[in-house]
């Protein structure tokens, strides 16, 4: 048994999810126990400026150096805090924070015509040095400099929590933007006919649209009420769902440098001919979300799943799971949480497995997520001083 903290904050900016965990096994006897699992929120100032800086602002490399400081300080104390109380963890695998994402142009698996960058502020040797725990971080770079897409990642994790003997399961992330891990029944070679990739928008453009809305007074809408009590135009939909992205073959990753600000502004102008009330915006924003995530099932899985199984904030949105399990008819859609996995912590938990896979000597992508020719050992170790 291995006690590790896994730490993220995703493309929603919203906090650091932190998960202390103990880890045994390794791939399909991997065993993970959640002992506490927490967010801590950002303070209001760094959160705007990482905001500002993944909607493009120019800033100088003595921001960029300030930025980094100040995430990584941030990632520190909530690693320090998750495991008051308990014996403290023996490493720690840290994300940190997304500020850029250029997915690789690519034809397909292991077919780069561009590599990809992915920038993570939050720098591990920080981490390490403040807190006296070996750190992983980095994770994504690896997979990336031979051509993946760096992203997703979680799937590989996925596989080993979620599979089951008999049954086709999709794992559906709602996050800032979504991602899916298809996983089919537990038989001869399946691993390699999983699948992985992000959907497109999970609550980015919702997010966005609410704070637009209340002139900031609000950040998200909360259980979906508000959209729930307006209806979707089909229409622009229709005309949404054309976007190229929806209709680019997996592997495939995205961002808040397509699904971000100029995103919504281009849907809000597109909308003005339509006179809709923010309800029906906000309900024909997540009637998209729930259509390209189906549509892209539809579209590139080899079969559809038999259950989908949400996790993210965005699984709490019931108007949007509400609209997924419409869209998706006799399949049912649950959370993970149903199948005794956190659904607000699993991506935490998943840096927590991948740096112990790092420290194994094993593997974490899955090529047939993130485009990469071959798996590779993902993250750098940070040791703590002794
Ligand atoms: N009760 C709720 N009702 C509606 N939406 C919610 C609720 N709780 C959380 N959310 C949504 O979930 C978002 C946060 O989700 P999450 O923390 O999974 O994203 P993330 O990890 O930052 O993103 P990503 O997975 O893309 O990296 C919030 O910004 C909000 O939109
Ligand atoms: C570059 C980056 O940070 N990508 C995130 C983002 O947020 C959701 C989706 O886009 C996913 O591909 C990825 O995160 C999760 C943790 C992953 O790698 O599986």
């Amino acid at each position: 048994m291995t006690r590790i903290i896994g730490l993220i904050s995703g493309t929603s900016v919203d906090g650091i999810d932190a998960a202390l965990v103990d880890i045994s096994g390794t791939d399909l006897d991997l065993k993970v126990e959640l002992l506490a699992g927490q967010t801590y929120p950002y303070p209001a100032e760094l959160r705007d400026s990482i905001l500002a800086v993944c909607a493009g602002k120019a800033i100088s490399m003595a921001e960029l150096a300030a930025l980094d400081d100040a995430i990584a300080f941030s990632f520190a104390q909530a690693a320090q805090n998750i495991q008051t109380g308990h014996q403290p963890a023996i490493l720690i695998g840290s994300h940190g924070q997304t500020v850029y994402h250029r997915p690789p142009q690519s034809q397909g698996i292991g077919k780069p015509q561009s590599l990809g960058y992915t920038l993570q502020l939050g720098r591990g040797e920080l981490i390490a040095s403040i807190t006296g725990i070996t750190t992983v971080s980095n994770f994504r770079v690896a997979d990336i400099a031979i051509g993946g897409h760096g992203a997703p990642l979680v799937p590989r994790v996925d596989a080993y929590l979620l599979s089951h003997p008999d049954e086709a399961r999709c794992i559906q992330n709602l996050g800032g933007i979504g991602n899916v891990a298809y996983i089919p029944p537990r038989r001869d070679n399946w691993l390699e006919k999983m699948r992985g990739w992000d959907t497109g928008p999970g609550n980015s453009l919702l997010d966005l649209a609410v704070e637009h809305l209340t002139n900031g007074a609000k950040k998200y809408d909360e259980d979906g009420k508000w959209a729930a009590t307006g209806s979707p135009c089909q229409s622009l939909v229709e005309q949404w769902l054309q976007q190229d992205y929806f209709h680019l073959p997996p592997p495939k990753s995205t961002g808040r440098e397509l699904f971000g600000v100029d995103y919504l502004n281009q849907c809000l102008k597109d909308a003005g001919p339509y006179q809709l009330s923010p309800a029906d915006f906000l309900a024909t924003l997540t009637e998209l979300t729930a259509a390209s995530v189906v549509h892209s099932y539809q579209t590139f899985l080899p079969q559809m799943p038999q259950r989908v199984f949400l996790c993210g904030g965005g699984s709490r949105n019931l108007y949007l799971k509400e609209r997924l399990q419409s869209l998706l008819k006799t399949i049912p859609v649950l959370t993970t949480d149903e199948v005794g996995l956190s659904g607000d912590f699993k991506e935490a938990i998943a840096f927590a497995v991948l740096a112990y896979w790092r420290q194994l000597d094993m593997p974490g992508n899955l090529p047939s997520a993130t485009g990469a020719p071959h798996e590779v050992l993902l993250g750098e170790i940070h040791p703590a001083e002794k």
